[in-house]
């Protein structure tokens, strides 16, 4: 696949002496929606402002759109929109005034026929003639979002798309997040919500300590490190667990009559039917039977305390 944004061997040591990335290689890939992935504090926010020429790198190198972002600022930064974190916008500015300000600041002609495009797009159109202190907090984002979306960028920087922001709206952004990749943006976003990277990344980059601890394919990362059980509920409880079943390291499950097998869900050879059998053998008679695969949440939290 091809890369939009490369990063090889990127450092960033703040004035303070604070080293907040560490020799990042990275590549995202043209029109995926890659999920960057860490606790607070991690780095994210840095690496974001680094490629967009906010913060300037301590040493390696970012191409962005085939634009060094440091000898090619102005080239690389007009491929690029950024939704910052904090909602900076003028409160008592119009909708359209905002986002089409924002357009000319990057030195494009004006083009109405592209600001409806956008404010239509992100269900803004009523509400273009309205003063950004008058609307609600879901609608400011998405004013932001629109303004990063105004001068055409071929990449969209989504910092913490919907931190404060509740439930029902969160799914509404991810829709929407989606929506533009079906435009042809390749879409970042950074995310301390596990649940808004496995709902909406392609891959996913987990980032601790300014390391890239990982970058996988999201469903290969589940399926790589995820832990597989199947949970047999027993006809009747069990005291012990009988000697011939060891091999199988069960466990006793939260219900009482429950009795839990972990198996990893990548390997072919986990014994099943072998359980089964010796089951059978042993006189434990189940009634029904469920799996569950680990989450991304237990799969990060797992990554992190490796790393300690
Ligand atoms: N201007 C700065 N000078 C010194 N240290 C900084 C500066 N900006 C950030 N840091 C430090 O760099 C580290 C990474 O910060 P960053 O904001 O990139 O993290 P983050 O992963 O985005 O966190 P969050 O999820 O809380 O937004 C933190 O320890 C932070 O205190």
């Amino acid at each position: 696949m091809q890369p939009v944004i490369s990063i090889t061997g990127l450092d960033k040591t703040y004035a303070s002496g604070f080293q907040a990335l560490k020799d990042i290689h990275l590549e995202i890939y043209r029109g995926e929606i890659f999920a960057l992935l860490g606790p607070n504090g991690a780095g994210k926010t840095t690496l974001i402002s680094t490629i967009c020429g906010l913060v300037s790198p301590t040493r390696g190198r970012i191409v962005a759109d085939g634009h060094d972002i440091v000898t090619q600022y102005r080239h690389a930064r007009e491929r690029i929109g950024l939704v910052p974190q904090e909602l900076t916008t003028d409160a008592f500015e119009t909708v359209w005034n905002t986002v089409s300000f924002s357009r000319g600041l990057f030195g494009k002609p004006a083009d109405p026929d592209h600001i409806e495009k956008i404010l239509r797009a992100l269900s803004l159109w009523n509400k273009k003639d309205n003063a950004l202190i008058t609307l609600s907090g879901g609608m400011k984002r998405r004013v932001m979002i629109a303004k990063a979306l105004s001068h055409e960028p071929r990449i969209l920087f989504l910092d913490e798309p919907t931190a404060g922001v509740d439930v029902s709206l969160r799914k509404d952004m991810w829709a929407l997040v989606r929506n533009l990749r079906g435009m042809g943006v390749t879409i970042i976003l950074t995310t301390h919500y596990i649940e808004e990277a496995e709902e909406m990344a392609d891959r996913v980059g987990v980032i601790n300590r300014g390391e890239i601890v990982l970058v996988e394919g999201k469903a290969e990362l589940m399926r790589k490190l995820g832990k597989k059980q199947l949970i047999l509920q027993l006809k009747a409880p069990l005291q012990t667990i009988p000697e011939a079943l060891a091999p199988y390291a069960l466990e006793p499950g939260a219900e009482a009559c429950e009795l839990v097998y972990t198996y990893d869900a990548q390997r072919g050879n986990h014994n099943i039917a072998d359980l089964f059998e010796a089951l059978r053998s042993a006189g434990i008679a189940f009634k029904d039977l469920r799996t569950e695969q680990s989450s991304l949440e237990e799969i990060f939290v797992n990554l992190l305390r490796e790393q300690k």
